[in-house]
């Protein structure tokens, strides 16, 4: 009996029609309800979990060992993980890395967030991938008890992210300045330490690494929140506009994003938008967005840039995009999924003002999408 005890689950994955996944419980204890993507990544649970992007979504992993390098306090994103809950095909090990300073469980359970370990998450990734994101809830009990039919129920009261503005739940609660003029590469990559270009960063809930690489161009950055205006902006004197990436429904938080983005457009000053940020420049510009199947979420997504050819492996993390056929007049797709054919860059044809699907900051590639950086910098420059 004893056996029986310890191999009870003590987690359950409830998706919305019906079907239940049952694990080992690790991280805080209770419940969450959440739309659920999986990220194919191999590297990076942290800075994922932590990647305000994730506000409203469960994330399942598609690699097998996740946690087996524990947690640090360098690698976060932002100081809170946002990702509501992880599933993983195994248990956590104890962490191997000199870095480690807590298991992953741990580091959960401090932060309120719920993870299932010994998921079959080759299956959950194809039903996520044939019916599309679906809504869960997440449930992590140590006695193992578990009302399934509460929890579908809960799955599917769950209003998904469609027409969802989490923008405004996680950014910043004042305008700071950002002074960490430290390498955003592990390899001390850096362009430039010296401050030459003041720039206006929007928080939709930003990750630290795009901050880092905007000071290693050469950019004073100030940092405003999500529901600045156009006046507030502007009253900076910025050299350039940086609209960051964020969870949600790009169409909700762009209510009160657009009109800003439209002022400073008046204003003719360059902007350069990530993720988030390059689909709410597309719906000020004119286009529109749409929610996606599935999404994309990894680290291995090559990305055509449409002016050179060359290919960019980089890191991908959304589930809305631009739609292509909708972009106006004097707007050029500069980048395009290989995936799918998804559009993955804009910019104006006669302005400094272009953004990108994709995230330059994260380093697949390792560095094949630095140069946007760069040249936001070099608009900034004249
Ligand atoms: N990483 C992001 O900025 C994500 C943008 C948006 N929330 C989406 O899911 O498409």
């Amino acid at each position: 009996m004893a056996h029986a005890t310890q191999d009870r689950p003590t987690a359950c994955l409830a998706l919305a029609d019906g079907t239940l996944f049952y694990g080992k419980g690790f991280g805080a204890t209770g419940e969450t309800t959440a739309e659920l993507c999986f990220n194919t990544a191999m590297t990076g649970y942290q800075e994922i979990m932590t990647d305000p992007s994730y506000a409203g979504q469960v994330v399942t992993f598609t690699f097998p060992h996740i946690g087996n390098v524990g947690v640090n306090p360098e690698d976060d994103e932002t100081a809170d993980p946002v990702a509501e809950g992880m599933v993983v095909k195994w248990d956590p090990t104890e962490p191997s890395s000199w870095r480690a300073t807590e298991t992953l469980g741990e580091w959960l359970t401090k932060r309120g967030r719920i993870a299932i370990g010994g998921v079959d998450t080759r299956r959950l990734t194809r039903a996520i991938r044939q019916q599309g994101a679906p809504h869960v809830a997440l449930a992590h009990d140590p006695e193992g008890n578990f009302d399934t039919a509460a929890l579908v129920a809960k799955a599917r009261g769950f209003a998904g992210l469609e027409g969802m503005d989490l923008a405004r739940r996680v950014t910043c609660a004042q305008s700071y300045r950002w002074d960490e003029m430290r390498w955003a590469w592990p390899d001390g990559y850096t362009r430039q330490t010296e401050a030459r270009h003041k720039v206006v960063a929007v928080d939709y809930g930003a990750k630290r690494n795009i901050l880092r690489c905007l000071a290693s161009v050469g950019c004073e950055v100030t940092v405003l929140p999500a529901t600045a205006t156009a006046e507030d902006v502007l009253a900076h004197k910025p050299d350039g506009v940086f609209l960051s990436n964020g969870p949600g429904d790009p169409a909700a938080t762009g209510a009160y994003a657009v009109p800003m983005i439209q002022g400073v457009l008046d204003a003719g000053l360059p902007v350069f938008g990530i993720c988030l940020g390059h689909q709410m420049l597309a719906l000020a510009l004119g286009a529109k967005t749409i929610k996606m199947n599935h999404g994309h979420h990894g680290a291995n997504h090559p990305v055509k840039d449409m002016e050179t050819g060359k290919v960019e492996i980089t890191s991908m993390n959304h589930g809305f995009a631009v739609d292509s056929q909708t972009l106006p007049k004097g707007i050029m797709e500069t980048h395009v999924s290989l995936f799918d054919g998804s559009n993955c860059g804009i910019r104006m044809i006669d302005r400094p003002v272009f953004s990108v699907q994709h995230h330059p900051e994260a380093s697949p590639g390792p560095q094949d999408s630095f140069y946007l950086f760069e040249r936001f910098a070099e608009s900034m420059a004249g």
